[in-house]
């Protein structure tokens, strides 16, 4: 998977804010790119003196002795350390961190919420509303649900997560993410990952936005194992896309905001930090276009775990329990012989916090809306509403495409815990429950096989 990218012929010069986006394709690649000629040093990574006067520093995204180690050589403008001065602690009062268990909240129960209306003067900061947590940030462990709200670009100011990596999966607007490493343009049915440790500001290209956001405290996400699937289908290593470089030489009044340990620092600066002219390196910022996702599934009967439609997964050191799983349902043809097409019934050890980014969802074909959120918690059981099971046990069954489809599944092996803006704030469905009170007793002891 280490193949070696060809970054530099696409690299194109973007000297200050690019209007235009070129990536590189492929997996964890150990990319370089250029934005100036020349700059990039050839056969070593620390010259004695860099071209144009850069200053060469490297991020470091694994402990150095992992396996594999992920790290980026950077040469920029001036050294992180410029771009880093006094801290101040702010407030930024919806962003939640785990451990985030408030007494009053009761996480217990199936959940859904209709989408959360987007407010004016929100940015990608201030506008994020923290609807689950689970694990611990401090022992990097776990992780946490958002739901972004963007009416605002960030204009000089920047930010960094030090907790997280975060996968951010848009279901309305298109952002624009400038960062260290390059820009990054995200609208729906596409899904973007920022790497802990890289600063960035994120522009407003089309509005309102908002979005999904799973903030994952532990090892960072990777492609499935695929087993007995082999080497194609599911997600294919050359549709994930790096940034080229792109750098901004800007001496302006500027902030860093820093969320460490769960908490909010700022510091003011006179000038950008995305300053990076070159970089190579396998430790990157990237996007996947969802609609490259190859779903493989049943072709004869019955209904396979969801695991099969798994994008990435986070492990969290124990194999095939994730700390994090990412799981597509999108568009895809039903051909199952003699059965029950949807989602069985079920309960399960890993909690599912699941969004709707388009359409319909098979098992829920009323009250889970594009924007909305559903919540099914450790060993809480769920499965299809009334209407998705009776539909689904009488239908004829010819193949038959689901399509105007695509929601997600954030799924974890710890027990997601609801913040007080989830449970008071949001807009929760108070009767979901309610969806399975029809389901009728269809028992009939003398109606079996004799
Ligand atoms: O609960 C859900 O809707 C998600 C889900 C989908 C599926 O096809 C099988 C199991 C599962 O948890
Ligand atoms: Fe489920």
């Amino acid at each position: 998977m280490n193949q070696h990218s060809s970054g530099r012929d696409m690299t194109r010069a973007v000297s200050s804010v690019g209007t235009e986006t070129h990536y590189m394709p492929g997996w964890a690649n150990d990319f370089e790119t250029e934005a100036l000629p020349g700059a990039l040093p050839q056969g070593m990574n620390s010259p004695q003196k860099c071209e144009y006067g850069l200053y060469g520093e490297q991020l470091s995204g694994t402990a150095f002795t992992a396996n594999p180690p992920e790290r980026t050589w950077t040469y920029r403008i001036r050294p992180s350390v410029k771009h880093s001065a006094r801290y101040t602690k702010i407030d930024v009062a919806y962003w939640k961190s785990a451990p985030c268990v408030d007494p009053d909240v009761v996480s217990l129960g199936q959940y859904r919420w209709d989408p959360v209306p987007t407010t004016q003067g929100l940015n990608w900061i201030t506008g994020m509303r923290t609807m689950t947590t689970a694990g611990d940030v401090n022992t990097q462990v776990g992780m946490a649900s958002h739901i972004y709200l963007v009416t605002e670009s960030m204009v000089d100011d920047y930010f960094y997560s030090a907790d997280s990596e975060l996968l951010v999966v848009p279901q309305q607007g298109k952002l624009r993410f400038y960062t260290e490493l390059g820009i990054i343009d995200l609208q729906p049915q596409e899904i973007g990952i920022i790497p802990r440790g890289l600063v960035y500001r994120v522009e407003l290209l089309d509005g309102p936005a908002r979005g999904f956001v799973c903030e994952n405290y532990g090892q960072k996400f990777e492609m499935p194992g695929r087993g007995p699937i082999g080497a194609n289908c599911m997600a294919n290593p050359r549709d994930f896309k790096a940034p080229v470089a792109a750098f901004e030489d800007r001496e302006v009044p500027s902030t860093i905001t820093v969320k460490w340990c769960g908490q909010f620092h700022k510091t003011e600066i006179g000038q950008s930090p995305l300053d990076v002219v070159a970089w190579h390196g396998n430790y990157t910022p990237y996007k996947y276009d969802l609609t490259t996702y190859c779903p493989v599934g049943a072709i004869l009967f019955d209904h396979p775990d969801p695991s099969i439609f798994t994008v990435l997964t986070a492990p969290s050191g124990q194999p095939g329990t994730a700390n994090i799983d990412f799981v597509l349902f999108r568009d895809r043809w039903m051909v199952a012989e003699n059965t029950f097409r949807p989602p069985w019934y079920h309960k399960n050890i890993m909690s599912e916090l699941m969004g709707n980014i388009y359409g319909q969802y098979d098992a829920k074909p009323q009250g889970f809306v594009p924007g909305g959120v559903s919540l099914h918690n450790m060993m809480l059981p769920h499965g299809p509403d009334r209407d998705a099971f009776e539909g689904a046990s009488n239908s004829n069954l010819g193949p038959e495409k689901l399509e105007n489809t695509m929601s997600f599944m954030f799924e974890t092996r710890f027990p997601q815990h609801l913040t007080a803006f989830a449970a008071n704030e949001a807009p929760l469905q108070d009767d979901y429950i309610d969806c399975w009170d029809s389901l009728e007793k269809k028992f009939d002891g003398t109606a079996g096989k004799k």
